[in-house]
This record gives structure tokens, sequence and C-alpha cells, in this order.
């Protein structure tokens, strides 16, 4: 649920460094996602050329502008006012990432940006680091959710941050959706099991050998992890004993059948 609108899919996709537009069109749909991220500088903002980024964005997908590129809160605000104006939609993606070796995004002008955007009409939705306050600060800002990063966009190193997001999803109001860096679909599952609301993934599908198969696979462990979570997860056992999982193997025992295992006569496992 984001800014009131349900959504059935919590895998949320980009639409960068696909090796061509119909490829990025076949991900798209491979992976069920109903919203899809663009680059507002990759835009042809007045749609007069043909064979545009968004000619490849099926129809019927929530299009997510961001602002990727922006380098601090005005920078972010022109560009999202004129993908307003170019596209109709006041949702936006908010990203200021002023540091081109990590992209790591600034929080102080992210968090002037989601103000100054709010107060424009934009439903925000910001990429924001791992942190707990800021997140809290973004919310109290008036974003729809919080988009913190698993590790450095483009990086596929996992989610890194795992702690601070448990902390954030313990504290947060609006969805946490776990953004960048998720390398592999084992990576969605983990971030949907420690329970944020939603995923977004670009890189991992984009350069991946098969990413139609491997949009596929993260649209699926999106969901596992969502069981997982929903599920109720035992917590971990201690590291250095077993816990036999079939405690009723020792009967056979006791029937004459030779009796296997640890010799403490309740089960091998
Ligand atoms: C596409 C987008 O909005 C970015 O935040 C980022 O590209 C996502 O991260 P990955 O590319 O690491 O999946």
């Amino acid at each position: 649920m984001i800014a009131g609108r349900p959504y059935r899919s919590r895998l949320l996709v980009g639409t960068g460094k696909f090796a061509a537009h119909e490829v990025m069109r076949d991900s798209l749909l491979a992976s069920g996602a109903e919203i899809v991220t663009v680059a507002l500088r990759r835009v042809d903002l007045d749609r007069a050329g043909e064979g545009d980024v968004l000619d490849f964005v099926p129809p019927g997908m929530t299009l997510l502008p961001n602002t990727s590129g922006a380098v601090d809160a005005a920078e972010a605000l022109r560009l999202a006012r004129l993908g307003r104006a170019a596209t109709g939609t006041g949702l936006v993606k908010l990203e200021v990432t002023p540091d081109p070796r990590t992209l790591a995004p600034d929080p102080i002008e992210t968090l002037r940006a989601a103000e100054l955007m709010v107060a424009d009409g934009f439903t925000v939705l910001p990429y924001c680091s791992a942190d707990p306050v800021l997140a809290r600060r973004l919310e109290e800002a008036g974003c729809a959710t919080v988009m913190p990063l698993g590790s450095w966009i483009g990086s596929n190193r996992g989610l890194r941050t795992r702690d601070a997001i448990e902390a954030i999803v313990a504290a947060a109001g609006v969805p946490v959706i776990v953004d960048a860096g998720l390398g592999v679909p084992s990576d969605a599952a983990e971030a949907m099991e420690i329970g944020a609301a939603a995923v977004l993934v670009n890189t991992a599908i984009a350069v991946a050998a098969d990413p139609v198969r491997m949009a596929r696979a993260f649209a699926l462990a999106t969901v596992a992890g969502r069981l997982g979570h929903l599920a109720g997860q035992a917590g971990p056992g201690t590291a250095t004993a077993a816990s036999a999982s079939s405690p009723l193997t020792g009967f056979l025992g006791a029937l004459g059948a030779p009796a296997k295992g640890n010799g403490n006569g309740r089960g091998t496992g």
C-alpha cells in the first residue's frame, strides 16, 4: 500500500543497464512488478524522439520517475517537476547522490528535497541511507515510503545493512522498501524475511546472463521471503548443540532395530 493505493507485487524494478529495450520490457513482464522506476535523465521529456525507454514500459505499469544524478535538493526538485510535467505522475523516487564513487545518498539534501517535494504535492519515495533516525525524519516530513539501501547501487553485494533495516522496519509507519545492491534472489528473500514491505532491484536483473529468468527468480524470492516473514520464523538455536527434529526415531530402537546416531536415544535429526 503506497499513498493509499494497493499493489499486489512487492517487487519494484529499475530500467537501467539492460542490453536492449526489448530485453528490459520482457524482464519487466517476467518480474510481475507493478511499479517501474525510470531515471528522468534518460527520458526524452518532450517525447520528440522514437524508441525512448518509456515506449518499452509495458502498459498498465505504474511509472516511478527517479531523480538519479541529482547532487542536491534543488536539482532533485527541478528534475521532479520536469518529470511530472512530462509524465503526468506525482510519484517520485527521490535520489540525491553527490558522491560519484559510492552513489551514497546525501541524508541532509535528501531530507531537504523531501520537504520541498511534499510541500509541492509530490508523493515522495526517498532512496536513503539505512539510518533509523533519518528514516523517521523522512516519514515525519510526509514521505510515502522509505527506501534504505541494502548496499551500494549496482554493487550486487546484498543486504549489508541488515541490522539497521531491522531497526527501521521495527519503527516505521510507512512501507520500508529495500533499494539497491540486492545481488541475488536470496538477498530479496532475506530483506522480505526481516519485514521489508518490498524490494527494488535493477542491476542484478539487468546484467544477469538471462535477465528474463532472473526477473522471475527475484519475483519468486520476494514472495517466498514475504511468506516466511508472515509464517513467523523460529529463532536460531545455539552454535554448539543440535536439537533433534525427529525425536520419535528412537522408538525404532526400542522395537529392536539398531539405533543410529548420537546414542542419546532421542533420534538422529
Ligand atoms: C534503479 C534505481 O532506482 C536505483 O536505486 C538502483 O539502480 C537500484 O539498485 P540496484 O541497481 O543495485 O538494484
